[in-house]
Order: structure tokens, then sequence, then C-alpha cells
């Protein structure tokens, strides 16, 4: 493995808000530009692309993802961002504009290079001693988890606080949110997410190209998407749905390569999330990876487990945790059969 080089693993921080006003409209999508590069700035990332529908906001950042809801906001970042660093600023604007924290989960795999993360990201213990400091007392049902897996390079660290409502609001949602984290990816694969020399290597045409080229198109084809190709090498990609999203972002340098593939989407879609799996399978071909599913249920793990299994990839554990007023959470990992 390289000495250092670029941390795909993402960080990602899902906040939920409420408003006593019945009627929210836009709520959050109301934030300024301005703001959010204010937020951006603090976790030390851009903006550089950004699509909308009805339902959301979703914007490419120089470090992966944020989609903003009107009560729901998702900020997924990469390298050595310092993404709960966004926290004070967000709660303070939100509060401006009558939205109150109602929920928080803080999620993240194991860095590939954690002696260069920045605080508050220097180890799990600080991420939790902040997250604590930084939320209201009203997220009185909080939770940090580390959990484990048999591979050393893949766990799983959840940090989760709600109030006494938050639960209720989930589960009338009825969505799930998949995080999956790929290491080792298939070499010729990670090679189409390359610029070609003479060309303009990166932006939005590049994007385009390889989209197509890797057939990450075909993955969710109604998805009305949104891609970005770094330069020399490097791709993220937001998909929205309605109001489900997907996104994916890939480091495909040797020695730390990585992508990751994320959804969230409706549980009784499951026929679509078999196939959306074998897709991004292909996509990439891994030598490991992890699946965590939030808000799932035992059925759908054997599902994703058979899946997978059948692109060559055995399951080697499969943890269960458990979030007060917040749901489950389901962690598989996986490495290729030799
Ligand atoms: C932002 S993208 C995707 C990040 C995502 N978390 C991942 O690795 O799956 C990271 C890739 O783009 C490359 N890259 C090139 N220029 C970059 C820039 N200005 N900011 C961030 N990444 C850049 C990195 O070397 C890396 O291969």
């Amino acid at each position: 493995m390289a000495q250092s080089g670029f941390e795909g693993f993402e960080k990602r921080l899902e906040m939920h808000f409420s408003c006593d006003d019945p009627v929210i409209g836009l709520g959050l999508r109301r934030l300024k530009f301005e703001s959010l590069e204010e937020i951006l700035d603090a976790v030390q990332c851009t903006v550089v692309s950004a699509v909308g529908n009805q339902y959301v906001d979703a914007y490419v950042l120089s470090e992966s993802s944020l989609f903003v809801y009107p009560t729901m906001i998702i900020i997924k970042t990469c390298g050595t961002t310092q993404l709960l660093k966004s926290i004070p600023l967000l709660l303070s604007h939100a509060h401006n504009m009558g939205l109150d924290v109602c929920g928080c989960r803080y999620t993240r795999g194991n860095f590939i290079f954690p002696k260069a993360q920045p605080f508050p990201h220097t180890s799990f213990k600080e991420e939790v001693l902040y997250l604590e400091e930084s939320l209201p007392s009203n997220l009185c049902y909080r939770k940090a988890s580390l959990m484990p897996s048999k591979q050393t390079t893949h766990s799983w660290h959840v940090y989760s606080a709600s109030d006494e409502h938050h639960m209720v609001h989930h589960i009338s949602n009825d969505l799930f949110t998949m995080e999956v984290c790929m290491t080792e990816l298939d070499r010729s694969l990670a090679g189409k997410f390359y610029g070609h020399p003479g060309n303009d290597n990166s932006g939005h045409i590049a994007g385009r190209e390889m989209t197509m080229a890797t057939g990450i198109n075909d993955i969710i084809p109604s998805a009305l998407m949104c891609d970005f190709a770094f330069d020399p090498c490097g791709y993220s990609m937001n998909g929205i749905d309605g109001v489900h999203y997907s996104t994916i972002h890939v480091t495909p340098e040797d020695g730390y390569s990585y992508a990751s593939f994320e959804l969230m989407a409706c549980t009784d879609d499951r026929n679509d999330i078999d196939d959306v799996l074998r897709k991004v399978v292909q996509v990439f071909r891994p030598g490991t990876m992890s699946i965590s599913v939030t808000s799932a249920n035992c059925n759908m793990s054997k599902r994703i487990k058979n899946v997978i299994k059948q692109h060559g990839l055995i399951r080697r554990s499969c943890t269960i945790d458990e979030f007060p007023a917040a749901g489950g959470i389901v962690f598989q990992t996986f490495t290729r059969r030799k």
C-alpha cells in the first residue's frame, strides 16, 4: 500500500429538522447559496456542480456530495475535510429559518490513511466528543457504535442522536439508505476513471464520458444525473429520481483505489435494489466491499448477500446494531473468492 494518497473513504453526516409550522414548504432549500458556501468552507470543500428537482437539491462537491431536502441535509465528504465542523453553522442557519434539529447520524468506514486526518477526525473517540458537544440536549437518545468485521480494513463507525419524535418521522417515510464502500477495484475498470492525455480531462463533458463508458448510466437509468471528472483522475456523480437519490465517488489510484455507492430508496422497491447492486459490483469488481443498510430488515440482508455471492464475493461478516429512536443498521462485509 502507498505511504500516503487521497483518502477515498467518506465521512457522512445526515441531519433531520422539524418545525412548529405544519407547512414547511421549501424548508432548508431556502438556505442561500452563500450560507451553503460558508458551511462548506468550514468543511474545506466547494461546490463543483448542482442539479435539483421538486424534492431535493443535489450538489457535487470538490470532495463528494451534498443533498438538501426541506427537513433533511446529507453531507458526504472525503479526503482530509473536516465534516463535523459544519454542525454549528448548520444548526445556526436552520434555527434562523425556524427549523430545529431532531435527528443526527454520522457514519464512516475505516480511513486508509488515518494519520492524515485533521481534528476532529483524528479518531472516532474525538469525533464522538465533538458531536456530543455540538448537538443540543433535545437529542437525548444517543449512541456511538463501532461495528466490527473480519476485515481490519472495513469496519463501520456510527454515531446517532435523536429526539423522542424522530423515529415516528423516519418510519412514516418508509425509506432506507444503503452505503457501499469498495476497495481493491479491478485495475482495468479503475483505469476508466482517468482522463485521456491531450483531452480536456476534467469537468462535465469528461464526467459524462466516464458515466457512459463504465455503465454507470445503466445503474439507475431513470435518474437525473450530474457527473463530474477530476483531473487527472477521479469521478463523482449524483443521481436524483423523485425523492430518491444515489451517488457514486471514485478514487481510482492504484494502491488505494476506492469507490463508494450510496442509495436512498423505498423499502418496497426490492427487485430494483437487487438489480442496482448487481450493476454496481459489475462496474467496479472490488476485491473487498462493505454494505451498510439503515432501516433494513433481515430479509433485505439475505437478499444482498445472495446478489453479491453471484459475483464471486463471499460474505465474511454481518453485524446488526440498534440505535435508540433511530432504528437499526445491518453491516456486512464481502471479499473476492481466491
Ligand atoms: C473527489 S473524487 C471522489 C471522492 C470519493 N470519496 C472517493 O474516493 O470515492 C476523488 C478523486 O479525485 C481526484 N482528484 C483530482 N483532483 C481533485 C480535487 N481537486 N479535489 C478532490 N479530488 C481530486 C483524487 O485524486 C481522487 O482520485
